[in-house]
């Protein structure tokens, strides 16, 4: 899939739709709270199966019981794409299962 940089207002569009995401710079970003470090680390499996599905990789950090990502598109300069949005819903979508908050 050949993707492209977002311009800011398309970046600001798209997180407008994502709550708990946020730009930092050329990133898209997002820390999660769980229940337990086990629950964190479950998470953090799940995640690591949708980006290789999506072959698509954050910046993925597993606290004690926090979860962070950091994602941008190394492929275009690391800026942010399309991509980077498909991986932030696709997590967005599976952190409530986990307890995330
Ligand atoms: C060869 C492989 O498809 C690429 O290296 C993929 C893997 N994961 C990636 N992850 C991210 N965040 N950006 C990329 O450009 C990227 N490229």
């Amino acid at each position: 899939m050949a993707v492209e940089p977002l311009s800011q207002k398309e970046i600001e569009d798209r997180l407008a739709e994502l709550p708990g995401w946020s730009a930092d710079g050329d990133r898209l970003t997002c820390s999660y709270r769980l229940p337990s470090h086990f629950a964190a680390t479950a998470m953090v499996v799940h995640i690591a199966q949708v980006q290789e599905e999506l072959d698509h990789h954050s910046d993925l950090t597993l606290g004690y019981n926090t979860v962070a990502l950091s994602v941008n598109t190394h492929s275009v300069g690391g800026a942010v794409t399309e991509k980077d949005f498909e991986l932030a819903q696709r997590v967005a979508a599976l952190a409530p299962g986990h307890g995330a908050q």
